[in-house]
């Protein structure tokens, strides 16, 4: 990406309000003076509130880091990352807690419910550590097991339940506490072809129904062509983009493809 290209879109990420995201001329470095690596080397985009996107790019790009960046995980090298109007990178370490606990909602490959609780706990626990009132949390947990259709296994433990079911509480754990982002890294990475599909129709839901905004890093070009635009890195920069617009899931889905096969001959190997 061009420098001018890069001071207009930081321009333009610095003016919109309706962003839910703004990443601008982000760089990450790993290691020291004798052994670095550029994992992230100057990404700047919006995402805007409601937005689903997808990450995409060959191994080793800086999907991951971009996504743990975001997170907080990982703290950027320079530049800034804007979520709800406040720049993230410059929070104290316990700002940056508070931030991770309220703002954002998680989704793992392995679903992380907890065991030992049941489907009511495990959801009721991102409300517990986010500070919830405990009189309200019932009722919420109620609510958004309902919207997802798990309202029958709240009293169920994690082993009781199908995938399907595991993978629904554990979307109404991420949802419950109403954060501003949801974060997704392979969430269908693991899963057969069946529950990849269950996977992604929940994450649709989230966002066409429950007005979710989220960010999925992915290898795979048909959980992309769920998405409304799939941001392409190589080498820490962003290479490309693609936007759904009026085309079909099937449409973008081979439009995606000529991207990913694009990237895997210049790497010798799929995405
Ligand atoms: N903690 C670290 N220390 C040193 N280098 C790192 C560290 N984390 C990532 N890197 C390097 O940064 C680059 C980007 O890594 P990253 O994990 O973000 O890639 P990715 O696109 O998510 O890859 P994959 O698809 O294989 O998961 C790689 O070259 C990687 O080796």
């Amino acid at each position: 990406m061009t420098e001018v290209f890069a001071r207009a879109s930081a321009a333009h990420a610095a003016n919109s309000n309706r962003d839910a995201l703004q990443v601008m001329a982000v760089k990450k470095t790993f290691g020291n003076r004798d052994n670095l690596t550029n994992a992230l080397n100057g990404v700047t985009f919006n995402v805007q509130t409601g937005e689903f996107m997808a990450i995409m790019g060959p191994s080793g790009s800086g999907k991951t880091t971009l996504l743990n960046c975001i997170s907080t995980i990982d703290r950027v090298t320079s530049g800034s990352i804007v979520v709800g109007g406040r720049d993230i990178t410059s929070f104290s370490r316990g700002d940056l807690a508070k931030f991770r606990r309220e703002e954002l909602g998680f989704i793992f490959q392995d679903f992380n419910l907890l065991d030992t609780l049941t489907g009511f706990e495990n959801i009721a626990l991102a409300l517990t550590i986010k500070g919830a009132p405990g009189r309200q949390i019932p009722e919420r947990v109620r609510s958004m097991a309902r919207t997802l259709g798990v309202d029958g296994v709240l009293d169920k433990y994690p082993y009781q339940m199908s995938g399907g079911q595991k993978q629904r509480v554990a979307a109404a754990r991420a949802m419950v506490g109403d954060p501003k982002l949801i974060l997704a890294d392979e969430p269908t990475g693991a899963l057969d072809s069946r529950a990849s599909a269950v996977m992604l129709e929940i994450m649709e839901l989230m966002n066409r129904d429950l007005g979710a905004t989220i960010i999925m890093v992915t290898h795979d070009s048909f959980a992309a062509s769920f998405t409304d635009r799939v941001l392409f890195l190589r080498d820490g920069e962003l290479f490309n983009e693609l936007r759904r617009g009026d085309s079909s899931r099937e449409e973008f889905f081979a439009r995606i493809m000529e991207v990913t096969t694009f990237l895997s001959g210049e790497v010798g190997h799929d995405l």
